[in-house]
């Protein structure tokens, strides 16, 4: 069974995300992914250089994310121009290592980790969509401390992406992180025995 988990820029995808592969799911991530159709010698490297130029690459040939980010973050046209280059090479490459996944492992939950799942509509794609939700104070207080930018900026990051209300409006299956590590661990193994007596 494959699901898909999303939520707010760090409201705690990756933390929930690494709490089911403890308890034994297979997670295939998107942001992981980005990165690696960005690995010297890809195609999608080479059509980001040509697209931004060679101040978005380290002296070594890799992609200078940060410098990337600078640009991105603050210009919806040209975010729209990454997405375009690398939003189908994730999406393939997302795709093969589900399939993958369920050959060698039949009968295991497949978790699929896409920050912009809504927002790039691939909601269909799965049995249903974990939001990890937090209310959006919190999500502002932890990206300002994770990314250790002012609030100007992580309101920025925030407005490029669909609020976290209307995730959860939209969710199959909620998991709130905005209390202790611990409330969420107890949250995540109650989805994960409902989910191995349903598979
Ligand atoms: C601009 C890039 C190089 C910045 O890299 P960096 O290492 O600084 O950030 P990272 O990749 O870890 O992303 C951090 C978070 O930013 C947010 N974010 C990333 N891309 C986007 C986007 N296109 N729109 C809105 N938010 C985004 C997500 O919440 C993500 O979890 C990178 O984010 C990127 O390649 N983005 C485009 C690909 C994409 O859309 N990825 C999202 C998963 S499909
Ligand atoms: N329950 C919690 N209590 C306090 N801090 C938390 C909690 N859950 C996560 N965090 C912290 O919040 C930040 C964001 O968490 P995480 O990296 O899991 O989010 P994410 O949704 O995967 O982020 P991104 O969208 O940027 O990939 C991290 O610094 C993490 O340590």
């Amino acid at each position: 069974m494959r699901i898909g988990l999303t939520g707010g820029i760090a409201t705690g995808k990756s933390t929930v995300a690494h709490l089911l592969v403890e308890l034994g799911a297979l997670l295939v991530d998107a942001d992981q992914v980005a990165r690696e159709v960005v690995l010297p010698g890809e195609p999608a490297l080479a059509a980001v250089a040509s697209a931004f130029g060679q101040a978005v690459l380290h002296k070594d040939g890799t992609l200078d994310r940060a410098a990337l980010g600078q640009i991105v973050f603050n210009n919806k046209a040209k975010l729209g121009q990454l997405e375009a280059i690398l939003h189908p090479a994730i999406r393939a490459t997302m795709q093969q290592r589900m399939a993958d996944y369920e050959r060698q492992h039949p009968g295991k939950l497949v978790v699929a980790d896409i920050p912009l799942l809504y927002e790039t509509e691939q909601e269909h794609l799965y049995e249903g969509v974990l939001v990890v939700y937090v209310p959006e104070q919190i999500q502002l207080e932890r990206l300002m401390a994770r990314n250790n930018v002012d609030e100007q900026e992580a309101r920025r990051r925030m407005g490029l992406q669909m609020g976290m209300e209307e995730k959860k409006r939209r969710a199959t299956w909620v998991i709130d992180n905005s209390g202790s590590l611990a409330q969420t661990r107890q949250q995540v193994q109650e989805f994960w025995q409902s989910k191995v007596h349903t598979c």
